[in-house]
């Protein structure tokens, strides 16, 4: 990958990746927000670019921004590559890959492990899968936006990766709400519980990082709670997919799911601690 790196969609992640692309001397001309304030489309990114990224909110995100009118199909050809690196499901990807592949474009998913600090240190994990040889050309890229990425095969199977890592991500954090719960309401200091988890086998950058906001009620949005329980919902389709039963998960779902009708979905995902505290509270 070159200098002509187009950039689809700067929320919390996309401005922290495509900021880095810059300090590291990508040219990306067309840092381009959805919305009526930017005059320019995703199709106008295309025909400019060579290469351009997405990192959009959800599957119906990615899909409009390929799909719609002045998308990113209007101006895909041969010689131009389309990586989109938002957490969508393998239907999704294989979709948008389908498109760009049958307009002579290339295509690579390429979902990202890692949140807002990891996206700013260029410490992301990246997971990616689809057309190899962009793959290799996006390399340079992902050198500077992660610590490391994965070519997994055929489409669909970076997205899959990532659900599952989400799925896990998720339910464990309402077990560790849970557990916040149950030393508070039995009598022991939380920060205790914190330490004593920090230093045996379940010790992890997750507990460490979220628990100490959680006690404190901080929930400044890093990775928020509405895409965390969008994860969670398109796991839980994969699973239904393959028979595969998680009834942990959808227990974790549905505290997600309460929590974004608490109004909390644009807090970052720990805020799930207050949904599960809820029943606690009003008993
Ligand atoms: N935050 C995190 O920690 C992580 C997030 N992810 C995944 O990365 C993706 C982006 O996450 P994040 O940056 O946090 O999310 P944000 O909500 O901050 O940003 C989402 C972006 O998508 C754009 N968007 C939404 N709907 C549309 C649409 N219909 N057409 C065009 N653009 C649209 C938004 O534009 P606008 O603001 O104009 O609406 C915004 O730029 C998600 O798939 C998320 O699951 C993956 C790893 C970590
Ligand atoms: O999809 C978001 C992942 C957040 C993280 O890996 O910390």
């Amino acid at each position: 990958m070159g200098e002509e790196v187009g950039f689809l969609g700067l929320g919390i992640m996309g401005k922290a990746m495509s900021m880095n692309l810059i300090r590291h001397g990508f040219k990306c001309d067309e840092l381009v927000e959805h919305g009526a304030s930017v005059a320019e489309t995703p199709a106008a990114v295309v025909k400019k670019c060579k290469y351009t990224i997405a990192m959009l909110s959800d599957p119906s995100a990615a899909h409009s921004v390929v799909f719609d009118k002045d998308g990113v199909l209007e101006q895909m050809c041969s010689g131009k590559g389309y990586v989109d690196m938002s957490t969508v499901d393998s239907d999704t990807s294989s979709k948008i890959s389908e498109a760009i592949t049958s307009k002579g474009g290339c295509f690579l998913e390429a979902p990202v492990s890692g949140s807002k600090k990891p996206a700013e240190d260029g410490q992301l994990v990246i997971l990616a899968a689809g057309e190899k040889k962009l793959y290799e050309e996006a390399l340079p890229a992902f050198d500077v936006m992660g610590k490391k990425s994965l070519f997994l095969g055929q489409v669909g199977n970076g997205a899959k990766m990532k659900l599952v890592v989400n799925m896990i991500m998720g339910s464990m954090l309402n077990a560790f709400s849970e557990g916040l719960i149950l030393a508070d309401k039995s009598g022991l200091n939380t920060q205790t519980l914190l330490d004593v988890l920090d230093l045996g086998g379940i010790a992890n950058p997750m507990f460490k990082m979220k628990g100490p906001t959680m006690i404190q009620k901080s929930y400044s949005p890093a990775f928020p709670l509405k895409h965390q329980q969008k994860d969670m919902r398109l796991a839980l389709a994969l699973g239904d997919e393959n028979a595969v039963s998680m009834p942990v998960a959808a227990a974790a779902n549905e505290a997600f799911k309460k929590a974004r009708s608490m109004g909390l979905g644009d807090l970052d995902f720990s805020a799930v601690y207050e949904a599960v505290k809820f029943p606690q509270n009003s008993s």
